[in-house]
């Protein structure tokens, strides 16, 4: 089967580039269109300007100085005055594939409810059981009335699956069937089968929209602020924490040790702890630590069980994989590498420390997280899972195809999917956020002084535009590598102060989504808005920075 992969890039003056999405009119010629069928909604006619304009894009990095280059954007998402389907023709699929995630069942109630009131599509079905089901299972027809309580249950009601991707099967599947829109929700294994549905459809030459909504639970996917769900799987481990807590301050050396998801990415873990502020020490697979020794964990917990008589250490189940599982290879039904239990490992091993050491120790070990993952989306999670449905299907109806759909900088957008599934989104630790973490927890960093220079290095070196960019996720901000030594961010839950270091730094917080904004000389404002505001960045003049909504901003 030919891979090819179609780029769409776009470059204008100032260094404007725009990463664009494909369009079934790249391929199909002649394709009719339709006025959109929302211009009769009497919900949106009050809307001034509710057809998002054609030129409208979204900036990557909204950090920018003076002589900044205008840098990547993506499509910006929405409905279009024309659209390449007439309601009567669509016939659309929706499928979710990998591991649990809160919101699911929002984003598959809001793609139907969508494809009925606002475009009049009456046709929608599931595919049950992730990527097999298109060519292993009976499919489930889709109403309104069918989904109407579906967002208040965890999981997925048309289920999913690891493995099972068989490209020549599904696009068979889908040709016979007729289906001509194909919803696809997963992270970013499900994103890289998408992309090659996308590509074999085109390849055949069908009029078919891909549309991927990204999810995962461990916010690993690169470019967007952050996943559908994570917010919710945060706000869920503040249970065990709590619990945790309350476990090990009731008892003589209290211990309580809570494990929580991400494979190769701490987030969920480092929110969980910021927003606790219970936890003494968190672990992260990006960060290395060590047991035994000078500034290792024992001399640590040691250190807090005199001070404070307990101790919360939270810990991702990523990290540290390579202490216990050397030489172990196996494998999911997707290829993901299975892990060991860290959190059993991790108390066997404060246990056999402590009790060689003659000292007494109560530890609790909590392990939640199915728990977290499991349960039905919080609220914020359903108003972003709703945005992020209502914009695949408004680009799917536009004719756009083999993208993801994903919140960039507060603004919904169009991203090819080359984009999101050819790297990882990680906790940099050379970011203020952990540099807050770290003087939150007051844990020691583990980190010699080598290690940390090369992490700089390393971060410094991804970095394209040096000085001037920061990374516009969910976790991530301008590098801490760029303050002088011992300058860290503090974090106090509500109120915050960023260390100042003598030419720069303010930075800027909201829940889940931070940005830096480096202020060089002057004028430069730093605005909280709705999410829905127009123009992000102005690199030219003012250098002003909007946020969304819950944006608050830190002066140092
Ligand atoms: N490189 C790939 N090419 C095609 N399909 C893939 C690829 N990686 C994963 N998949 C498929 O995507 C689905 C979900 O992948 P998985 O890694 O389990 O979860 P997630 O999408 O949440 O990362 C599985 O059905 C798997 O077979
Ligand atoms: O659901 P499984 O197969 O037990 O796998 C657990 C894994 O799934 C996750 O929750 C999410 O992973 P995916 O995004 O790949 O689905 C990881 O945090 C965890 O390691
Ligand atoms: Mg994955």
């Amino acid at each position: 089967m030919e891979n090819e992969v179609h780029m769409k890039v776009v470059n204008g003056e100032d260094g404007y580039v725009l990463e664009d999405v494909p369009h079934l009119s790249d391929y199909i010629p002649n394709l009719p269109t339709y006025p959109n069928p929302l211009q009769d909604n009497p919900a949106y006619s009050v809307v001034r300007q509710y057809f998002v304009h054609e030129d409208a894009t979204v900036i990557q990095k909204i950090v920018v100085h003076k002589d900044s280059q205008r840098g990547i954007h993506f499509r910006r998402a929405g409905p279009r005055q024309k659209v390449y389907f007439n309601s009567g023709e669509v016939h659309a699929c929706i499928v979710t594939c990998g591991g649990l995630c809160p919101g699911l069942n929002t984003v598959i109630r809001e793609i139907v409810c969508g494809l009925y009131h606002m475009y009049g599509v009456s046709k929608v079905i599931g595919i049950n059981g992730g990527y097999k089901g298109f060519y292993a299972k009976n499919t489930i027809p889709f109403n309104p009335k069918f989904v109407n309580d579906i967002h208040k249950r965890g999981g997925t009601v048309i289920g999913t699956s690891r493995g099972g991707h068989d490209t020549k099967k599904i696009v068979d599947s889908i040709q016979d069937r007729g289906i001509n829109q194909v919803y696809i929700i997963g992270g970013d294994g499900t994103q890289k089968g998408a992309a090659v549905i996308y590509e074999e459809i085109r390849r055949r030459g069908l009029k078919v929209a891909v549309a991927g909504i990204p999810k995962t639970i461990d916010n690993d996917i690169p470019v967007i602020d952050r996943s559908f769900g994570f917010d919710t799987a945060v706000e869920e481990a503040q249970r065990a924490i709590d619990a945790a807590h309350v476990e090990a301050e009731s008892m003589e050396n209290g211990i309580g040790l809570v494990k929580l998801m991400g494979r190769y990415s701490g987030f969920i873990a480092m929110f969980a702890t910021l927003a606790s502020r219970d936890v003494d020490c968190c672990l992260i697979p990006e960060s290395p630590f060590y047991l035994e020794g000078k500034g290792g964990l024992f001399e640590y917990i040691e250190k807090r069980l005199k001070e404070n008589g307990h101790i919360v250490i939270v810990i991702a189940e990523g990290t540290g994989q390579e202490l216990l599982s050397q030489n172990w290879n196996e494998k999911d039904a997707s290829g993901n590498k299975l892990l060991k239990d860290v959190g059993l490992w991790m108390s066997h091993k404060i246990k056999e420390h402590f009790t060689r050491n003659k000292m007494v120790l109560n530890l609790k070990y909590i392990d939640p997280t199915y728990m977290i993952r499991a349960v039905p989306s919080n609220a914020s999670d359903n108003v972003y899972c709703t945005h992020l449905a209502q914009s695949a299907v408004h680009g799917a109806m536009a004719g756009f195809t083999g993208f993801t759909v994903g919140l960039v900088n507060g603004r919904q957008t169009y991203i090819p999917f080359n984009r999101i599934t050819e790297q990882q989104n990680q906790v940099v630790i050379t970011d203020r956020m952990w540099a807050r973490l770290l003087s939150s927890t007051n844990q020691p960093s583990f980190l010699g002084a080598i290690e940390v220079a090369n992490a700089k290095e390393n971060e410094n070196a991804a970095q394209s535009l040096e000085g001037e960019n920061c990374k516009n996720n969910s976790a991530e901000e301008d590098s801490v590598a760029k303050l002088p030594k011992g300058e860290n961010c503090k974090n106090d839950s509500a109120k915050e102060s960023a260390a100042q270091s003598s030419t720069v730094e303010n930075c800027r917080n909201n829940s889940a989504e931070e940005k830096s904004v480096a202020q060089p000389s002057k004028g430069e404002i730093c605005k909280g808005n709705a999410a829905e505001e127009e123009s992000v960045a102005q690199p030219s003049k003012g250098e002003n920075c909007k946020n969304n909504s819950a944006a608050y901003i830190l002066n140092a």
